[in-house]
């Protein structure tokens, strides 16, 4: 049971102004209409321009099977594909192959030949993001709020005529190479009616145009005065409220997909607070992202690389329990296999060749409708298990159609199961406490396998979670990460808000790109360069090290573990009670209803959250079970929070161990020199030397035992990580 979120906030109110801004509320629908219309803006060449809308959309799924590509024209269907493997001249089915034989002809790659324009990417600089990257406090959305098409000018619609944009390939490519290997984004939402009529606070605040936000959390000192503790923390991009969904995409997909055709492997995934309570707009966040990225491959793939063999591919499949289930398939249950070289096959994994939005459109609603009516009635909640939409470019070899084409890059959408899942590993029930072990291995392994990445580490630690295991194909070679977190903006949702961005700030400090500094003008910019050298590049001996060493020390002993800042100066002896106003909520309506917009809504997520619509029915003694839900949470990401602590504290007492020895090893160098020159006390040099072997000897077992406690720690919570190759 978790005791925070419990305390009213009292009188202390901060007076936020109210900024006038506008809202993108039309792009969480990703409508149809809303497609047709982005493909109109004036500046670029419009979808129909390509043929790419034809057909119109697919009625049934049982046509998915029988559609063919109409070679003439542009006129494209989808077929479903699944995987295939050359048996001298025959093609044969994975069906008909004996089960040892697995299909990775799929994953070979080639290299793209290069081409001599570009697609029109906003160019960097030319992008004035400056007037949606402002600081929005105390700003509330309604769903039903009108969206002023006239304010939402894009940038490409601000940018060059694409004429421009286009006249060297040279940028383009250059572009794509300096897109940062991992970029951590953070979304605030805005403040929901509910929480406004409640008059909670808006408790995090975004400098305009920074980097950077801070969380304003009101505690309790032991006399049960209040004070603020305000929390600082830096990421490679913040976007507050005003952000459209469409400003979204251009900060954190949009720069990748033309990576994608030069053989890069990208992941985009939204992290943060689920629940029935306060949800922070995970879904909201990622539902319109593989559509618009869809539709930027297909311009690419009908433009750019026009005629040069390129195939769009879709396929979409859970991972529940730690097993796969293909939602493009009825739910099928997949099996995983690896080959000698490591390359990892999902055998029989329908995969759908498709050529318009529409079409994958319609795939993603299939998808999420199986998954939400998952046929094992054991997955009731879709929350539980994770789910992969995968755009994958293949490309047909020597230009022969009849060959099967080989994979060239991909872009998986992640949808993450609620990370509050792993309070399941204290349910009494083995499955759920099983479930619950399994999400919180995948984020650990997930954060772990980031991390690997951008430091270019040999290893990667992708064993440690089925999750990471299916993806491995992305931690290696040339791949890219885009991790959003989305946090509410409400004081009762505080400590989640801090423990998404303790998490956002783990994955992202060992990041080459973190220069743990505020810079106004990164967050305007798409890309962001790398700038730092990790920690041990800069090893070698003498002051350069000390001092290198040092800053860090510094910065961890200024920042502590999640490198906040406590600039109110309070002592440790203070209790720490939060501010959350639990007892003052009404569970239920705390969003209002979405508008219909053209489709069902719904069916247009990437993920149908079907406790969601629970929840908008609850009574009032639902709310009781929601409010033991959000306990659970709570304690969930307490443990999960507990657990990055004790290896944060493991690295940074290796870390120190390191330097310890370092020190004791300079000494030991020194020793050796004087035991060389002439005249030397036998006696002094061996007793000199006993000490320093028995320092370094404390130190590794000092180093052992931390490292032990922290392996019972994780058996203790059933995270397993295994030793990996
Ligand atoms: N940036 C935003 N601007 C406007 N509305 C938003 C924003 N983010 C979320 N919302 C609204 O807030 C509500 C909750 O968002 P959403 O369903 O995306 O949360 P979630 O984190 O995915 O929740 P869950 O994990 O429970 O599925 C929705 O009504 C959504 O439209």
């Amino acid at each position: 049971m978790n005791a925070v979120g419990r305390q009213r906030s009292g009188n202390h109110q901060r007076q936020y102004s109210s900024d006038n801004f506008l809202l993108d509320t039309s792009s969480s629908s990703s409508s149809s209409s809303k497609w047709l219309s982005q493909s109109s803006n004036p500046t670029l060449p419009s979808l129909q321009d390509y043929g790419y809308y034809g057909g119109g959309g697919i009625a049934g799924s049982k046509m998915y099977r029988n559609m063919q590509r109409n070679n003439v024209g542009n006129d494209f269907f989808m077929e479903p594909i699944t995987p295939q493997r050359r048996n001298g001249d025959e093609l044969v089915s994975p069906t008909q192959l004996s089960p040892g034989i697995l299909d990775l002809h799929s994953l070979d790659t080639e290299l793209i030949p290069d081409v001599s324009y570009c697609f029109g990417m906003p160019v960097p600089g030319l992008y004035d993001g400056t007037s949606h990257y402002h600081s929005m406090r105390g700003r509330s959305f309604d769903d039903s709020e009108p969206y002023i098409a006239g304010n939402k000018q894009t940038s490409r619609a601000r940018g060059l005529p694409d004429n421009n944009l286009m006249k060297s390939f040279v940028a383009d490519k250059e572009k794509s190479g300096s897109v940062a290997k991992i970029k951590v984004v953070v979304r605030k939402r805005p403040l929901n009616k509910k929480e406004i009529s409640r008059k909670e606070e808006d408790i995090v605040t975004i400098e305009s145009n920074s980097n950077y936000l801070t969380v304003h959390e009101t505690k309790l000192k032991v006399d049960l005065t209040e004070y603020v503790e305000k929390h600082e923390f830096v990421f490679d991009a913040v976007l507050s409220e005003g952000v459209s969904n469409d400003e979204v995409y251009r900060e954190t997909v949009e720069p990748i997909v033309p990576t994608i055709f030069q053989r890069t492997k990208a992941t985009c995934f939204a992290y943060g607070q689920t629940g029935k309570c306060w949800r922070s707009g995970k879904t909201y966040t990622m539902q319109p992202l593989p559509i618009k990225a869809s539709h930027d491959i297909l311009k690419l793939m009908h433009h750019t690389y026009r005629n040069q063999g390129f195939h769009l591919y879709v396929s979409f499949f859970e991972i529940y329990g730690g097993k796969l289930y293909d939602l493009l398939n009825e739910r099928r249950k997949l099996c995983m296999r690896e080959d000698g070289k490591q390359q990892v096959c999902i055998v029989g994994l329908q995969e759908y060749k498709v050529s318009n939005v529409d079409t994958i459109r319609e795939l993603i609603e299939k998808g999420n409708a199986t998954r939400s009516t998952g046929t094992t009635g054991a997955n009731e909640e879709s929350s539980r298990s994770h789910a992969i939409l995968q755009l994958v470019i293949k490309k047909s070899v020597d230009g022969n159609e009849s060959k099967p084409p080989r994979v060239v890059g991909k872009l998986s959408f992640i949808d993450l199961a609620g990370s509050e899942r792993g309070a399941d590993t204290t349910d009494n029930d083995k499955q759920t406490r099983m479930e619950g072990a399994e999400i919180n291995k995948s984020l650990l392994a997930l954060k772990e396998c980031i991390r690997a990445l951008d430091s270019d580490q040999g290893h990667i630690p992708f064993r440690g979670s089925k999750l990471t295991e299916v993806l491995r194909d992305s931690f290696v070679g040339d791949s890219r990460t885009v991790m959003i977190s989305c946090i509410s903006p409400n004081s009762g949702s505080c400590e989640h808000t801090l423990n998404t961005l303790r998490y956002a700030d783990r994955v992202k400090s060992l990041s080459k790109g973190n220069t743990s500094k505020k810079d106004p003008l990164l967050s305007t910019l798409n890309i962001r360069e790398s700038t730092t050298l990790p920690l041990f590049s800069v090893l070698p001996t003498g002051s350069t090290f000390d001092s290198n060493f040092n800053d860090v020390q510094n910065e961890q002993n200024r920042f502590g573990w999640s490198k906040q800042v406590e600039r109110d100066g309070i002592s440790n002896h203070v209790d720490r009670v939060s501010s959350g106003r639990e007892e003052d909520f009404d569970f239920s309506e705390e969003f209002e209803p979405e508008k219909p917009s053209g489709k069902n809504s719904k069916q247009d997520t990437f993920r149908i959250p079907p406790l969601e619509e629970k929840r908008r029915k609850s009574d009032s003694q639902t709310n009781w079970k929601d409010l033991q839900d959000y306990d659970n949470n709570s304690s969930a990401d307490d443990d999960l929070n507990e657990l990055l602590k004790e290896e944060d504290d493991l690295v940074n007492a290796h870390r120190k161990e390191v330097e310890e020895t370092i020190d004791i090893v300079r000494e030991e160098m020194k020793l050796l020199v004087e035991a060389d020159q002439p005249g030397n006390q036998l006696d002094d040099y061996l007793s000199r030397l006993s000490t320093l072997l028995s320092q370094k000897a404390a130190g590794i077992l000092q180093l052992q035992n931390r490292l032990a406690h922290f392996q019972r720690r994780l058996n203790e919570h059933n995270v397993l990580v295994s030793s990996g190759h």
